[in-house]
């Protein structure tokens, strides 16, 4: 047995990129205070596939967000590949989240006076990548997505769907590792959807460690494993022990 590294996580596998221990999270204080997440414990390995589910108010986006160190937890602690979050400072958390993490949200969060390549490199160019090198990976992505074609155009040219694989694409550009999706398939139609979750699919299958937030139980049928939460806690999971 060997002895953890002093700051990472203490039960960390080498294949563990996620890791929740107890945590809980309490918005505001008093009398009106709600707890989002009650001491949830979960782990998410390279290469696997977690969908969320659970009702409206459960606890869903708040345990993305948490996860992507968006947002910061009342107790408990998040490692990502083994780095406690709240150990981090926060430009130190900005940095891990750049590199490590992609996150695609219900709105896409996508720069309308940029192209769908300049939308993807970004977050390389953020993190320092020289501008060639940030515009190679992200043709790499978009080719990868079935976008080559329409690398150049601007978003409001492309259609809901296609804005949303350039979404993707920009979330899973580099050598992010995690991947958090908070219901992406939205408004789309039924066709685009599952074309966005087999993607998704694809990329936990190429070692990425997946968490998808859905309402739809034939969305989670592309996931490994299903966690579902009521009034922040998780209630039940389904395919495991792994
Ligand atoms: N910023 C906030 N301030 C106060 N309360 C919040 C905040 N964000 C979420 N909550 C509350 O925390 C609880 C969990 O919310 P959360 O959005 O995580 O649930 P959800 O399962 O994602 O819901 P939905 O499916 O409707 O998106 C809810 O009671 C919500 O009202």
């Amino acid at each position: 047995m060997t002895t953890p590294t002093p700051g990472t996580s203490p039960g960390l596998r080498p294949r563990q990129v996620l890791q929740l221990q107890d945590v809980t999270k309490i918005y505001g204080a008093g009398a009106t205070s709600v707890a989002a997440l009650r001491e949830v414990n979960l782990t998410l390995d390279a290469g696997e596939f977690v969908a969320v589910m659970g009702p409206s108010g459960s606890g869903k986006s708040s345990l993305l967000a948490l996860a992507g160190g968006l947002d910061t937890v009342t107790s408990g602690e998040i490692y990502v590949q083994g780095t406690p979050l709240s150990r981090l400072s926060l430009a130190d958390r900005a940095a891990l989240r750049r590199r490590s993490v992609g996150y695609v949200f219900q709105e896409y969060n996508l720069i309308p006076t940029l192209t769908a390549v300049e939308n993807v490199a970004l977050p390389l160019e953020l993190d320092g990548a020289p501008p060639a090198t940030a515009r190679a990976q992200a043709l790499e992505v978009l080719a990868e997505m079935g976008l080559e074609e329409l690398a150049e155009r601007f978003l409001d040219e492309l259609s809901g769907g296609q804005q949303q694989r350039v979404a993707i694409a920009r979330a899973v550009v580099g050598s992010r590792r995690l991947i958090l999706a908070d219901e992406p398939t939205g408004a789309l139609d039924t066709v685009t959807g599952e074309e966005i979750l087999a993607l998704l699919r694809r990329r936990a299958d190429a070692g990425a460690a997946v968490m998808l937030v859905t309402h739809e139980a034939r969305h989670a049928g592309w996931a490994d494993r299903v966690i579902y939460l009521r009034d922040g806690a998780v209630v039940s999971r389904s395919g495991e022990p792994r």
